[in-house]
C-alpha cells in the first residue's frame, strides 16, 4: 500500500499548493487523479516518486518513506512525466542500458510493447516523431515492472488507434501487485479502466473513492423529477442533467467527466 499521511507542500512560503493530503493507495488499482490546471497534481506525483520532499507529512511505500530515498523505495516508484525526452541512444540499446537502474525491469516485456505500437527497433531514438518517442518511454515505464506507476499525461502526443494500444497494455500489465496512478486532463482516454478516482481541488482531495463505491451512491438523471433533490445540475445542450443519490440499489453508469464537473464546480461541496 502507499501511505500518504497530512501530506503538504508549497514552492513559496505561504502559498500552500498541496495541504494535508490523506490517502492510502491499494495494489491492483488503475487511479485516475484530476484536477484543474495549476492544482497540484504534478507536484504530488513528483513528491511520491521523492523528487520533491514534503514540508509536512510523510509518504510510505513498503516501509520505506519517500524523503530516504533509499534504493528498494527508487525502484518501487516509477514516474513517467508529462513529456518524453530520451537519451540519443538506439531502442534496444537505451531499454539495456536504464532499465539496469531497476530489479523488475523485463527486456522482453518492453520490446513486445514497442511492438505493439508498430515502432521498429532498430531504430535510434533521435529518429523517432515525438509520438513515437513517447511510446518507447511509455513502454519503459510499464516494462520497469515498479510496483507503483506514476504517469503524468501519459497519452500526450499519441495518436487515436495508439491511445486504445495505451488502454490495451496498462490492462495487460497491471496486476494485484501494482499500483497505477495517472494524472491526465484527457480522462475518455483512460476512464474505463479506472478503479478508483482521486479528484484535487484548491490542495486537497475532494474525492477519494472507488468507482464501483462511486457508482452505487451516486447516479446521472435526467428526470424532471430529480431536479429537486439534485446534488449538482450540469445544462448542456441535450438540457440539464442531475447528479442524484442513487437508491436503486443498482451500480450506475457514471460519467466522470460530469463527475469532475460536479465535485469541482459545486458551490456546496458533495456530502460523501
Ligand atoms: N518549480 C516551481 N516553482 C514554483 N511554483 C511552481 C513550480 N512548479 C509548479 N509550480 C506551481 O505549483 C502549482 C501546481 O503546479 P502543478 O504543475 O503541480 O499543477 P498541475 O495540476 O500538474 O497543472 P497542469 O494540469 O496544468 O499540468 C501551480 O500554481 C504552479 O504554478
Amino acid at each position: 500500500m502507499l501511505n500518504i499521511k497530512s501530506l503538504s507542500y508549497h514552492y513559496k512560503p505561504k502559498r500552500n499548493i498541496l495541504w494535508n493530503i490523506n490517502s492510502d493507495l491499494q495494489p491492483g488499482n488503475i487511479y485516475g487523479l484530476l484536477g484543474l490546471n495549476g492544482e497540484g497534481k504534478t507536484t504530488f506525483l513528483k513528491l511520491i516518486v521523492g523528487m520533491l520532499l514534503p514540508k509536512d507529512g510523510t509518504i510510505e511505500y513498503n516501509g520505506h518513506l519517500s524523503i530516504e530515498r533509499c534504493p528498494e523505495y527508487l525502484n518501487d516508484v516509477y514516474f513517467l512525466p508529462d513529456y518524453s525526452k530520451l537519451p540519443d541512444l538506439g531502442i534496444e540499446q537505451f531499454g539495456k542500458l536504464y532499465g539496469a537502474f531497476y530489479s523488475k525491469y523485463d527486456h522482453q516485456q518492453f520490446l513486445d510493447c514497442i511492438k505493439e505500437f508498430s515502432i521498429p527497433t532498430e531504430n535510434k531514438l533521435k529518429a523517432l516523431s515525438l509520438g513515437q518517442h513517447r511510446k518507447v518511454h511509455l513502454s519503459f515505464a510499464l516494462a520497469c515492472n515498479s510496483a507503483v506507476l506514476l504517469m503524468d499525461e501519459p497519452t500526450n502526443g499519441l495518436d487515436i488507434p495508439s491511445k486504445a494500444i495505451f488502454r490495451k497494455l496498462l490492462s495487460k500489465y497491471i496486476n494485484e501487485n501494482r499500483i497505477f496512478l495517472i494524472a491526465t486532463h484527457q480522462i475518455r482516454d483512460i476512464d474505463a479502466l479506472l478503479d478508483h478516482l482521486l479528484i484535487m481541488k484548491n490542495g486537497s482531495l475532494v474525492l477519494d473513492k472507488n468507482i464501483y463505491q462511486l457508482s452505487n451512491q451516486f447516479k446521472i438523471s435526467k428526470s424532471p423529477s430529480d431536479a429537486e433533490n439534485a446534488l449538482y445540475v450540469q445544462d448542456d445542450l441535450a438540457g440539464p442533467f442531475y447528479l442524484v443519490k442513487n437508491n436503486s440499489g443498482e451500480e450506475a453508469k457514471l460519467d466522470i467527466e460530469f463527475l469532475f464537473n460536479a465535485f469541482t464546480n459545486n458551490p456546496k461541496p458533495i456530502e460523501l
